[in-house]
């Protein structure tokens, strides 16, 4: 059995690229970074360090590295033959490696057992995304006659998973706890086998679960704990001003996800309690600049901030908390991040309902624009 997993990085080499070498898989890495790409080929194994309660060393061999940036037809080539497709790029770089993909199922010989294609990164229904963007690679002619060729399977993949130490080179540290949750419907009978992962009939749930509890949480981290002149997370959950910020949007985002699914508010405390004591693992070196990275991508419409508070505004549901920490986000000032650069050229240049309106998406219709437009007339006064 064979993998491409495109994005050789922190949760690649160190989530997705180790559960599809558990499961049996030959991982073909494909990433930009020329001298990642390079020291993965030069190293016949990397090691997964698991840090924390339980944690080990796992190690991962038998993989090969492409740099999919300059032998594009040799990854082609791959895809051809591939069982599995994954991704860890970033919800903003599928749009990159889609054509791929297209070209490399145009050439895939009919006969051959659809190919699995899965994007594991954070954001709603990202493998509906890229296939989006695959199919719109392609005129709808090659679309028709491509499309039977895969199968695309929405995904949750939850593992902390910290920026890493250069002088550890092509091996990760990461925290114990994993969770990969996987749509079944689309498979029909024929899943894939990765004992790793869980396959359920709705991902819907565990998704906006994860989204809106693990990130939720950790971006209120970072942002708070960056405002406090925090470097790491574990130190930012020491501080008590970020834990009550941190708990107090948990508590608003629980309300709506055990509102809109079902979910037992005990189950639901649980899991935010585990999740808090995740954060604070004082062996994981993370750091609010990583967790707080591309704050314009955290604060669009459908993601970890606005999404719960727009739906909580329009269930009439508290949402206090959640707008206080979409205030300090917009603090959030880290020179070498671009959307960073860009939301505070954007806080200059836009009036507070235009800034509302460009980055969260809502019109000013929604129950949530004017409360918005409110926290952000607050944060440039
Ligand atoms: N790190 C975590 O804790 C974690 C946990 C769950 C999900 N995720 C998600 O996984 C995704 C990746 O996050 P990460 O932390 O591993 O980031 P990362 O920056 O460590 O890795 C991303 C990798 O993608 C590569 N890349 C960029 N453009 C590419 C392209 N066009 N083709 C191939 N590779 C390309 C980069 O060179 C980099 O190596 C994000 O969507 C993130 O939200 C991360
Ligand atoms: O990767 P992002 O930028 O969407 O979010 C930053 C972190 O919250 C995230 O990477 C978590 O570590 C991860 O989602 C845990 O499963």
């Amino acid at each position: 059995m064979k993998a491409v997993h495109f994005g050789a990085g922190n949760i690649g080499r160190g989530f997705v690229g180790l559960l599809l070498h558990d499961a049996g898989y030959e991982v073909v890495f494909a990433d930009v970074n020329a001298e990642l790409i390079d020291a993965l080929n030069r190293a016949p194994s990397y090691q997964v360090h698991e840090v924390g309660d339980g944690g080990g060393v796992r190690t991962v061999t038998g993989y090969r590295a492409i740099n999919s940036a300059s032998s594009e037809n040799e990854l082609i080539a791959e895809i051809q033959t591939a069982d599995v497709v994954t991704t860890a790029v970033g919800p903003n770089i599928l749009r990159f490696v889609a054509p791929v993909i297209a070209r490399a199922l145009a050439l895939r010989d009919s006969g051959l057992p659809p190919l699995v294609v899965m994007a594991c990164e954070n954001a709603i229904n990202a493998t509906d995304l890229l296939k989006t963007e695959v199919q719109s690679s392609v005129g709808p002619d090659e679309w028709e006659a491509i499309a039977p060729r895969a199968i695309f399977a929405n995904t949750a993949v939850d593992r902390i998973v910290p920026g890493q130490d250069p002088a550890a080179g092509i091996d990760v540290t990461v925290e114990t706890f994993y969770e990969w949750v996987i749509e079944s419907p689309p498979f029909g009978d024929a899943r894939p086998e990765i004992p790793g992962a869980t396959f359920v009939d709705a991902l819907g749930p565990y998704i906006e679960r994860k989204l809106f509890t693990v990130n939720t949480g950790h971006a209120t981290a970072a942002y708070y704990g960056f405002a406090a002149g925090i470097d790491r997370i574990s130190d930012a959950l020491a501080a008590p001003r970020v834990a009550d910020a941190v708990r107090a949007v948990l508590e608003e985002t629980s309300a709506l996800l055990v509102a809109k699914h079902g979910i037992d508010p005990d189950v639901q405390r649980v899991y935010r309690e585990k999740i808090l004591g995740r954060f604070a693992n004082p062996h994981l070196p993370d750091t609010v600049q990583r967790v707080g990275r591309q704050p314009l991508r955290k604060l669009s419409r459908n993601e970890r901030f606005i999404g719960p508070a727009a739906e909580l505004a329009e269930r009439g549901i508290p949402r206090t908390a959640l707008l206080d920490a979409v205030g300090t986000a917009l603090r959030f000032d880290v020179a070498d991040d671009e959307q960073s650069v860009e939301m505070r050229s954007l806080l200059v240049e836009l009036d507070a309902p235009a800034f509302v309106e460009r980055v969260t998406g809502l019109a000013p219709g929604h129950p949530l624009f004017s409360e918005l437009v409110a926290v952000v007339s607050t944060s440039r006064a």
